[in-house]
């Protein structure tokens, strides 16, 4: 039985088991569930904290896990990324009063403050910027900074909200940028199982990427209208009870169909249809 890691809480948990509904598998139904079995895909989930979920993947006690690419990284175990799932995409920033430092070598002597102490260490050892010190917090880093803990802190940015709020600035470029992902022991070879699971997560990133568009069209414009959107693996034509027209079906990516229904009913395009797609594998 493939055993799966699930955040239990925090920005990556709701999404995360989203996901696996939409994948077609069993979630637990009570938070205070630890473990779930779906007996029927032979899967079994461990509902874990976050940051302990590559701990658990990269020694080996189990297959498989969704957790953030940071936390992986910080991590600095043996677990590697397998699949990104684009939901919880963040960046990872020094940040301060907009007077504390301008880039990463302003960071010489200074105390900085951070939930990924790690990622930290190795980003400033790889500039030659030595710290005075790095202080590990759990959470609420922003206010390490009004208590006087820490010069500067590094932390997730999503929208810049809280950062805004509080009057910081980001100093220097991204540390790194993160997503959900998913994550499997390094040393672990494809199973028949782990490839399965794969492959229902990536059928639903398909699934919520494309949609399916119908549209009919005159014989003579056919060429026009498939230059505009040729699909993943070209379009589907079939004759229409109608001398001379053709329906078509073709996969085009959510964030263009609109543009895309504009320029083929430019092109001569009737009866243009949007469908969106439960399921697939692609
Ligand atoms: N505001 C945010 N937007 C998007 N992703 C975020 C945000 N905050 C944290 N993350 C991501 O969530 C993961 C961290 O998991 P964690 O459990 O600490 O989540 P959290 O949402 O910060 O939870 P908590 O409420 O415990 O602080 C990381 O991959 C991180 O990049
Ligand atoms: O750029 P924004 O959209 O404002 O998001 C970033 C904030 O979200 C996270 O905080 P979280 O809510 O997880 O609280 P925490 O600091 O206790 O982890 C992160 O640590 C930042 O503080
Ligand atoms: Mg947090």
């Amino acid at each position: 039985m493939l055993r799966v890691a699930v955040p239990n809480k925090g920005s990556l948990h709701a999404k995360a088991v989203a996901m696996l509904h939409e994948a077609g598998y069993l979630q637990r139904t009570d938070s205070k569930e630890l473990v779930v079995t779906d007996e029927a895909n032979n899967i079994e989930f461990f509902y874990l904290r976050p940051r302990d979920i590559a701990t658990y993947v990269g020694s080996g006690k189990l297959d498989m896990g969704i957790t953030g690419r940071d936390l992986l990284i910080d991590s600095a175990g043996p677990a590697e990324e397998v699949l990104a799932l684009g939901f919880a995409r963040s960046t990872f920033h020094f940040a301060g009063d907009p007077d504390s430092a301008r880039g990463v070598h302003d960071l010489h002597g200074k105390v900085i403050a951070t939930s990924y102490p790690s990622v930290v260490a190795k980003h400033l050892a790889d500039h030659g910027v030595d710290p005075a010190g790095i202080v590990r917090l759990d959470g609420a880093v922003e206010t390490a900074l009004r208590l006087g803990v820490a010069d500067v802190i590094a932390d997730v940015v999503e929208t810049g909200a809280t950062l805004a709020h509080l009057g910081l600035r980001i100093i220097g470029e991204p540390i790194m940028r993160s997503e959900a992902v998913v994550i499997q022991d390094r040393s672990d070879t494809k199973t028949e199982a782990s490839t399965r699971f794969l492959r229902r997560l990536g059928g639903v990133l398909v699934a919520r990427d494309y949609v399916l568009l119908d549209y009919d069209i005159e014989a003579n414009n056919l060429e026009a209208a498939v230059a505009i959107a040729s699909g993943k693996e070209g379009p589907t034509i079939s004759p229409l009870h109608r001398e001379g027209w053709a329906a078509v079906r073709v996969m085009v990516p959510t964030a263009e169909a609109h543009s895309i229904m504009d320029q083929l009913e430019q092109v001569g395009a009737r009866a243009i249809l949007v469908t969106q797609i439960r399921a697939c594998r692609a």
